[in-house]
Order: structure tokens, then C-alpha cells, then sequence
């Protein structure tokens, strides 16, 4: 059993967290009041509730609209930075050494920000934020990611966006919105403009749409990892009893299709966010969830928190609920961890760095 202490204090790395999706409820609250935005409850405990409740919906569209509110109340530099400085801050706080932020710039331009100010804004914000952590003894370090909206067509300028600030403080590129109806290869001209600037970048894949999603994002786009990338059970024969009984199952007898085989062989790393999923309908429970057998099989899993707003959670807290569901013990975090670590869109030394001088460290330490 890990404690809620160690688990808290355990160096921990997250791919996949909005940052339009982490807004603590008390600052929304102050900031919708600044600029006349109603809400749905202002007392910030109700207003947090009312997001995990209404995102609670079982389908991604009606998870998607409680975003109308966090967006709202971030259409100014100031607003912008404050929310970008408390994430890093609340990352830290939760043990998290390594973040990689993602948020739609085309979402914040009705207040008169151009994409470049929105940009420099959260780079502000992630700079004081990893300032004030250290000033409370923890160390972080963030990267931006630039999501484009799949449902609109502004991904060609988001991506050049992401490029134009690749040394600035932005490690990548992301689509996200509605999967159904749009299909990565909407986007073809961005990744391929990506991949000649030797970038990265991960899609949300295989989330509430299945294989074709995920096959297109990698075998069309490029895809570096899967934004969730769930579904890719859909491709692995004895996947539906390996979920209910995972311990029942011969490993050694469950086989993949081509595309599973593929993202295992090539080591395609799952960003998989296990709460969101279940408001999403992505999966039925945690205990169900595809992250138990693909753990087991050795994908390249990570654990991350997707949004921690509507699903009213940490990234310490969903590990403590995979822990609890599948037995996990430290030695599978550090495992989570590493996983994570090798797959950010941070330069290989940095990676490294981050491995041997925090990573590894800490776990041996606990461990011994
Ligand atoms: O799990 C998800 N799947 C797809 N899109 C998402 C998810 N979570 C958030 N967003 C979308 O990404 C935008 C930029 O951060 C958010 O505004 C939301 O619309
Ligand atoms: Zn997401």
C-alpha cells in the first residue's frame, strides 16, 4: 500500500492536463465576477461540484460544453497568467516535476488578444508559477502545448504558431474537440508541416472513436503519442474478458491486430487519463479500464489527469485509484513515471536529466 503522503510526494510527470480544464473554482469565481460572466453557482465548493457533476454526462460533447465557462473568464493577459501561474503551482503541489500544458490559443481571442499575445500570456504565467514553486520548495518544470480545435480550421496557423515559439517555452502541438465527425486527416496540411519542421506532436485519438481514429493518426499524421488512444483494445482478440478479469487471462495468449502490434513495437506512448474517461463514457469504471490489460501487455502507458477541473481530481489521485483497482505499488509509478518522462517533447538531455537526477533518485531511495 502507498501511503497518501508517498504517493503525493513521489516525483511525478504529466503529459496530458488542458489548461482550460485545471482553473481552481475560487479563481473562476473571481474572474467571471470581474468581467460580468454569470456562472452557474458562484460559492467556489458548489462551483466545483457543478463541474464535475455536468461533466459527468457519459458523452464527450456535453463534457466539452462546461469548457464554455473556464474560456470565458480567460480572454485577457492578466486572467491568463494568473490561471497558467496557479496550475504550475498546483502541479507542484501534487509532486508533479515535469508538465507538459496544453490549451487551444484560437479559444481566447474574443477579448482582443492576438495568438501571439494569448501565447506569451501563459508563458508569463508558467514562468512566476515555476518561480513560486520553488520559493515553496518544489521543483518544476512546464511546457506549453498549442491544441488546435479539430471542428474549426485553424490548425495550419496554430501549428506555425507552435513553431514560431518552439524556443520559447512551447514543446508541441495537439487536436482536440468533438472525434466523432473529425477525423485527424482534416488536419493533414498542419502535421505535415510539423514533420518537415521536425516537431512533435500527439492527437487525441481513440477516445470516443475507435480505430480508424487512432489508425489515421499515425499511419496519416505522424502522430509522436495518442491522446488518450483507449480504443486500441478494439484491436486486441480476448480484450473483453482480459477487462472484466484481468487476472483470468493468459497474457501470453492474447493477441493483437496489426495496429495494436504496431503502437506496442514502436513504443507509440498512451496518454491515457482514466477519471475522464469515465465522465466521458469512455470506459465503465476504473477497475474496467483498458489501462489495467495494456499496462499488463507492456504498451508505453502514461497516467495523466486530463482535466482536473471537471473531473475533480490530481494527478496523485489517480494513480491512488489505479493503485487501488489494479495493486499497483511504487515500483509500477516509477514504471508510470519513466514511461512519461522518455515520451515528453522535452530534448533527450533534458529528459535524461530529469530521469537521473530526480526520477530515479527518489524512487531508489523509497524503494530500498
Ligand atoms: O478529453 C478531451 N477530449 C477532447 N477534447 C478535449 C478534452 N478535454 C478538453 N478538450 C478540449 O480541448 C480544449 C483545449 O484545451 C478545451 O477547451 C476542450 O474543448
Ligand atoms: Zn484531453
Amino acid at each position: 500500500m502507498i501511503s497518501r503522503d508517498q504517493m503525493l510526494a513521489a516525483p511525478k510527470v504529466l503529459l496530458h492536463d488542458h489548461l482550460d480544464g485545471g482553473l481552481r473554482p475560487g479563481t473562476i469565481a473571481e474572474l467571471a465576477a470581474d468581467i460580468g460572466h454569470t456562472l452557474p453557482r458562484t460559492d467556489p465548493d458548489e462551483l466545483g461540484a457543478w463541474f464535475v457533476e455536468s461533466a459527468d454526462s457519459g458523452s464527450l460533447e456535453r463534457y466539452l460544453e462546461t469548457f464554455d465557462h473556464t474560456v470565458a473568464v480567460m480572454q485577457n493577459s492578466a486572467a491568463i497568467t494568473r490561471v497558467a501561474s496557479e496550475c504550475v503551482q498546483d502541479l507542484a503541489a501534487d509532486g508533479v516535476v515535469y508538465a507538459e500544458i496544453r490549451y487551444a490559443p484560437e479559444q481566447h481571442l474574443n477579448g482582443g488578444l492576438s495568438l501571439d499575445q494569448v501565447v506569451e500570456a501563459v508563458r508569463e504565467g508558467f514562468e512566476q508559477g515555476e518561480v513560486l514553486a520553488k520559493a515553496a520548495g518544489h521543483q518544476i518544470v512546464v511546457r506549453q502545448l498549442l491544441t488546435a480545435m479539430r471542428h474549426q480550421a485553424r490548425s495550419m496557423e496554430i501549428a506555425e504558431l507552435a513553431i514560431a515559439y518552439r524556443d520559447a517555452g512551447v514543446a508541441g502541438f495537439d487536436i482536440a474537440g468533438a472525434e466523432a465527425g473529425f477525423p485527424p486527416t482534416r488536419h493533414l496540411d498542419a502535421f505535415e508541416y510539423l514533420q518537415r519542421e521536425n516537431a512533435h506532436f500527439t492527437i487525441h485519438a481513440g477516445e470516443a472513436f475507435g480505430l480508424p481514429s487512432i489508425w489515421q493518426a499515425i499511419q496519416w499524421c505522424g502522430a509522436d503519442r495518442l491522446g488518450h488512444g483507449v480504443r486500441i483494445v478494439d484491436d486486441i482478440a480476448a480484450a473483453d474478458s482480459a477487462l472484466l478479469d484481468l487476472a483470468s487471462v493468459d497474457l501470453a495468449k492474447v493477441e493483437l491486430g496489426r495496429l495494436a502490434a504496431y503502437v506496442r513495437d514502436r513504443r507509440i506512448p498512451l496518454e491515457m487519463c482514466p477519471s475522464s474517461n469515465l465522465q466521458t463514457g469512455a470506459a465503465d469504471s476504473i477497475a474496467h479500464h483498458p489501462i489495467g490489460l495494456l499496462t499488463a501487455l507492456k504498451f508505453r502507458v502514461t497516467v495523466n489527469t486530463d482535466n482536473r477541473l471537471m473531473s475533480g481530481t490530481t494527478l496523485s489521485r489517480e494513480f491512488s485509484l489505479l493503485a487501488e483497482a489494479f495493486g499497483y505499488d511504487l515500483a509500477d509509478i516509477r514504471w508510470f513515471t519513466i514511461n512519461a518522462m522518455k515520451s515528453a517533447f522535452l530534448p533527450f538531455e533534458q529528459r535524461l536529466a530529469l530521469i537521473n537526477t530526480i526520477i530515479k533518485p527518489w524512487y531508489a531511495d523509497a524503494l530500498a
